[in-house]
């Protein structure tokens, strides 16, 4: 992807520096170099037109499910949307939300509390300007007269999950007679990290098919793995007495999210924790973003296939579920929010507490990743538990392939190298972290 797109009239008149970020910064798409200015010159408005364009698509659909009189609702709705697009081309301020969605009066003392020069998309820390975006979107959607409920991004997640089934098969075949040992759950854990590249968001929406054995990728992208924290996540679970809880805060559906039910499997089957606890969000989120109905339609669609493995399997998932080892924790906003995780604790001291009390806390994907380093242009060699600033409710992890330009806990060098070989190795997702934080 080129980050070269000039437009020399918007640069000046909305003041933007055309540099890279300024170490220990907020990222933003302030400055041109950065992934937040592509991000939002680029791919958040291509993401948007795909949304807009989808509501005409799936009208016959919507039609269907929701009876003659949305017809209005996706014209408008469209229209909305497209208005969102030209307001972030144009660097628009981010303003309050006027919906009924609960997480509303959250979301507007967050901005009440942005200096004033900093709520507009280019000027604003890029992870509050992108997830308002995506809240923006939802608002859209809420205060229409009949799609308030409709998942938007559905369709693309369940396309995801069904180009991956070959994958998910093979994964399936390959894990039914797991050992219980730290090589088995290292292969696991690096098996869930490169299910990660799978997130429709870094393509904007285009369906990426994962392809080859996941078994044979595992090896061939170890040297892409430039932190592999897995035995001490092995440890923390292996050492402990079974009877914890380890909290599972999820990504993208899919395959990804596959491989997330995969490993929760590991983990209830030899006995490393008594439950695993899916955190998914609230809101359609990053295109790819698991939702509860995404969970149950992803074990029913495992459930549904001919293949007896992996009909099997969906079964097993179903009732790992009604036994409450696999466990859909309450919805929190605080997911969709953006805030920083290090003000967790100030911001929603209840879900801090919950994590507090689990034995292994798993963040899964990048905008995570983003979250835990609070958007923050770290030097890549300072250490992830510096990058946390005090965020440490129990022991946790982080399973991330690289889509966003920052990173932590690096060997000395290593980004320059990489950065020689391709100035773009931070955006494409062909590099994982497996980091991990102890309490
Ligand atoms: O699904 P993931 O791994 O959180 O990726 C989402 C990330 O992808 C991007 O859309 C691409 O950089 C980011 O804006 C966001 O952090």
């Amino acid at each position: 992807m080129s980050l070269a797109h000039d437009d020399a009239d918007f640069d000046a008149k909305n003041g933007i520096i055309d540099s890279e970020t300024p170490t220990h910064t907020q990222l933003a798409a302030l400055y041109k170099q950065s992934f937040a200015y592509y991000t939002f010159r680029i791919r958040l408005p291509s993401t948007l037109e795909t949304i807009a364009n989808s509501l005409a698509k799936d009208k016959d659909v919507l039609l269907a499910v929701y009876g003659a009189d949305v017809a209005s609702d996706i014209e408008q709705t469209a229209n909305h949307i497209r208005e969102l697009r030209s307001n972030i081309l144009h660097n628009g301020n981010l303003l309050p939300f006027a919906d009924n969605g609960s997480d509303a009066a959250v979301w507007n003392t967050f901005l009440e509390h942005l200096p004033q020069e900093k709520r507009s998309y280019f000027r604003a820390c890029w992870l509050y300007a992108e997830c308002y975006m995506y809240r923006k979107v939802n608002s859209i959607f809420l205060t229409s007269r009949h799609l308030a409920s409709y998942d938007y991004f559905s369709k693309q997640k369940q396309t995801a999950a069904e180009l991956s089934l070959d994958a998910m098969l093979a994964v399936a075949r390959g894990t039914r007679s797991n050992e219980k040992n730290a090589a088995t759950f290292q292969q696991l854990l690096k098996l869930n990290l490169w299910g990660n590249r799978c997130d429709l968001s870094i393509t904007s929406g285009k369906q990426i098919k994962p392809t080859g054995d996941a078994f044979d990728l595992i090896k061939e992208l170890d040297e892409n793995l430039l932190v592999d924290d897995t035995s001490a996540i092995w440890q923390s679970l292996h050492t402990a007495n079974g009877e914890g809880i380890v909290e599972l805060i999820c990504d993208n559906a899919g395959y990804e999210l596959y491989t997330d039910l995969i490993l929760a499997e590991y983990i209830i089957d030899k006995g490393l924790a008594r439950k695993v606890r899916f955190n998914v969000k609230a809101i359609p989120w990053f295109i790819s973003d698991v939702m509860t109905h995404d969970y149950h339609w992803t074990l029913q669609f495992l459930s549904d296939q001919a293949d007896p493995v992996l009909s099997e399997l969906g079964k097993k998932l179903k009732r790992l579920t009604e036994e409450g080892k696999f466990e859909l924790a309450p919805l929190e906003h605080f997911w969709t929010s953006p805030y920083e995780f290090y003000r967790m604790v100030e911001v929603n001291p209840s879900l801090y507490e919950r994590l507090s009390q689990a034995q292994l806390v798993i963040f899964k994907g990048d905008l995570n990743y983003r979250k835990l380093l609070g958007d923050y242009s770290w030097r890549d060699t300072e250490s992830f538990d510096t990058c946390l600033r005090g965020f440490k409710p129990s022991n946790l992890c982080t399973l991330r392939t690289i889509k966003a330009d920052l990173a932590c806990g690096l060997p000395q060098g290593l980004s320059q190298q990489l950065f020689a070989k391709n100035k773009e190795w931070m955006l494409t997702g062909e590099y994982g972290l497996i980091q991990f934080a102890s309490k």
